[in-house]
């Protein structure tokens, strides 16, 4: 997705959730400048690097990560694909013994099991927003083999590829790495979040906030976008 078009969802993103360009924008620097000291990825080094597959598998953490990982290894020759965990998804493919090629994250998932992931080879795309700038300066050189990505205006090595939530987000970024097809496993959406989701949540599953809901709804909105406007083959687990 251009940067124009993308725009047009981002300002409608900013105003209903109150969120401040300039606030993203200042993230995105930072991390720019993280980056630069600490080396990072340039979508042509992750595209080398994933570079055996153009079938992609992207892990959300709805409700039925678990189902769709175990169907996955039970029916599919999983080295054929580049395996892609939208951050907490991480937490349930550890548990599942399955390492993830790539992890998109805000870093506010379970970032033991991020660490765990990047350790077994796991490439980390590191999104920076206004409100994450703490953990962008705290967390992010703990790992290696990180990519940068913002929400607002593409900054140095940081890219914008399209997309608000870490599960769309990395759909965008499949596609911006040549995806033919990209399966669907534990994208949901709806309004029931997941331990995976939210590491306090007593039980596994539970009702999500309002916040949350509107994240989701934005997260299917863009999803859509890609199936109705990219040359890609869309395959969801849910359907
Ligand atoms: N029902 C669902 N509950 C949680 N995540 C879902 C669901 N369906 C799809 N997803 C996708 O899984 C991704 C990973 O979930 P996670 O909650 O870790 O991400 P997040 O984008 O950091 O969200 P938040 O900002 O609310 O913490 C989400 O970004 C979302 O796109
Ligand atoms: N400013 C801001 N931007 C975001 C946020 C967030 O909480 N604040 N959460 C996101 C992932 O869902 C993506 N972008
Ligand atoms: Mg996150």
């Amino acid at each position: 997705m251009e940067f124009g078009e993308w725009n047009i969802y981002y300002k409608e993103i900013l105003d209903d959730f109150g969120f401040s360009r300039e606030d993203d924008e200042k993230c995105g620097q930072l991390l720019d400048e993280i980056l630069a000291e600490e080396g990072c990825l340039t979508l042509e080094d992750l595209s080398k690097i994933v570079g055996f597959s153009d079938k992609f598998i992207v892990f959300g953490a709805g409700p039925s990560v678990k189902d769709h990982i175990k169907l996955l290894k039970e029916k599919y020759d999983l080295k054929d694909y580049v395996l892609v965990a939208a951050d907490g998804a991480t937490t349930a493919m550890i548990e599942e013994k399955l390492a993830p090629d790539i992890v998109v994250t805000d870093l506010d998932g379970n970032l033991d099991d991020i660490l765990i992931a990047n350790l077994k080879g796991a490439n980390i795309v590191v999104h920076a927003h206004g409100d994450n700038a703490d953990k962008i300066v705290n967390v992010t050189s703990f790992f290696t083999n990180v990519l940068g990505t913002t929400q607002a205006q593409p900054v140095g090595n940081v890219y914008n590829f399209g997309g608000f939530t870490d599960g769309d987000r990395a759909i965008f970024l499949a596609v911006a790495l040549n995806a033919s097809e990209i399966t669907l496993a534990g994208m949901d959406f709806g309004d029931i979040v997941t331990k995976y989701s939210r590491p306090n949540l007593p039980t596994v599953t539970g009702p999500a906030d309002e916040i949350k809901r509107k994240k989701l709804q934005y997260a299917e909105k863009l999803t859509k976008w890609i199936i109705e406007n990219e040359n890609v083959d869309i395959i969801n687990l849910k359907e």
